[in-house]
């Protein structure tokens, strides 16, 4: 699931240190990471990669922060059996992220199957995680970027973007470490988890837990992996991504090509959901999809902060919150609470998209115009 890469040491100079150049993966050791829960996770190690260089005064860093299936390949021809970035087209020399100017660096989150410390990862006893992995929120998976920005010696990114999860984790930057936020884009995410998000996300992970091969969640060593529940969990969530209206409009009640529906054949959007699934299966940890959906579930910026607006209002860093007109997961309305919310925010823009909350990733063209304009915002408040 994630290429091999020989851990680097946690840096003792750490002004003198930064992932490889043009996207290559890399593995940094950042240690111990305390959680919210009071569990600690030992000896802790990230996947990065970054596009572009540094400038003398490390001040042209921006951090992408990924969704919940993506990982640090933002764009690049990746590995072998794995997709491409999920920005391509977004990064690189005169791109929106214009490598030219600034400096890209994307990490796998905590318990992510992408190279980063997961449930899949050896734990001190040398055996798989598994079922002992603790659960982890959105502000751990934060709290594990912060530890690996000090370890790395960065002290402020010039900007923080991302969207969906990757926007959970922007917000956890800005309300929990603005000082260290220069601009930022929050794209298609909420200020908390909903009740309909939550009846999915659980749904979906049920799909997984509930399938024989799971087995409590140990087995990474069985040879036997819970890739059907995933598959199950996948086509949920996809249906759940897209709108009404685009699937209609793409499969109507079409039988898929050569399948006869009254024959045990396939509908056109049954196969569509079947390929996803599998696209989703081959390439990822079952025991990751729980983890980071029940993250998300807890996703609470207001947690232990007085509540969201409280958590808001102190937020002056300038920001851009974005969604997408169609999007049923994270409707409009939850961008609108955090652009009214977020003192630094100018207002609230609106994608139109008939992808619903895959429009973060398939409407390159509007995202893109919103990354310069982030970037635009890091220049003003580093002048
Ligand atoms: C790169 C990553 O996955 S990182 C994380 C991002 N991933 C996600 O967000 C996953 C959820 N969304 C997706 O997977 C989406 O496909 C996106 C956002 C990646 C791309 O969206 P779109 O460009 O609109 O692609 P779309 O949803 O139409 O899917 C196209 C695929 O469906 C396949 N497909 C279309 N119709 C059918 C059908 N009737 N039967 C089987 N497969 C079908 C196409 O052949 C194509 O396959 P490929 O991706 O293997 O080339
Ligand atoms: N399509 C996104 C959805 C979650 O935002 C992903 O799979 O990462």
């Amino acid at each position: 699931m994630s290429a091999p890469v020989a851990a680097r040491r946690h840096p003792t100079s750490a002004a003198a240190y930064l992932p490889p150049p043009d996207g290559r993966l890399d593995l940094v050791q950042i240690g111990d990471v305390r959680l919210e829960s009071g569990a600690t996770i030992p000896d802790v190690h990230i996947a990065t990669r970054r596009w572009g260089e540094l400038s003398a005064a490390r001040d042209n860093i921006v951090l992408v922060e990924h969704a919940l299936t993506a990982d640090s390949l933002v764009t690049g021809p990746g590995d072998p059996g794995r997709p491409a970035g999920w920005w391509d087209g977004l990064v690189g020399p005169g791109a929106p992220l214009d490598t030219d100017r600034w400096c890209i660096v994307a990490t796998n989150v905590l318990g992510g199957c992408a190279g980063s410390t997961g449930p899949g990862s050896a734990a001190p006893d040398g055996r798989a995680w598994g079922s002992r992995f603790p659960g982890i929120s959105i502000r751990d998976q934060v709290t594990a970027e912060r530890t690996f920005a000090d370890a790395i010696g960065v002290a402020r990114f010039a900007a923080v973007v991302g969207g969906s999860m990757g926007g959970m984790r922007v917000l956890e930057w800005l309300v929990g470490d603005p000082d260290r936020v220069g601009a930022a884009l929050v794209l298609a995410t909420g200020a908390r988890a909903t009740a309909d998000q939550i009846g999915t996300q659980t749904t979906q992970m049920a799909a997984i837990t509930t399938d024989p091969d799971w087995q409590g969640g140990d087995y990474h060593e069985t040879g036997r992996v819970p890739l059907h529940g995933l598959g199950l969990a996948r086509r949920i969530a996809h249906l759940t991504y897209r709108t009404e209206f685009e699937l209609d409009d793409r499969f109507g009640n079409a039988a898929q090509a050569g399948e006869d529906p009254w024959r045990g054949g396939r509908y056109a959007v049954q196969s569509y959901l079947d390929h996803q699934a599998a696209k989703l299966a081959a390439r990822f940890d079952p025991a990751t999809y729980v983890l980071l959906t029940d993250a998300m579930n807890r996703h609470d910026i207001g947690r232990g902060r007085g509540g969201v607006a409280a958590a808001l209002a102190d937020v002056r860093v300038p920001t851009i919150v974005a969604g997408i007109d169609s999007d049923r997961l994270y409707p409009l309305h939850t961008q609108a609470e955090l652009a009214e919310g977020l003192p630094g925010c100018s207002g609230l823009a609106v994608i139109t998209s008939r992808d619903g909350h895959d429009g973060f990733l398939t409407e390159t063209t509007a995202v893109g115009k919103l990354l310069v304009e982030t970037l635009d915002l890091a220049r003003s408040a580093a002048d």
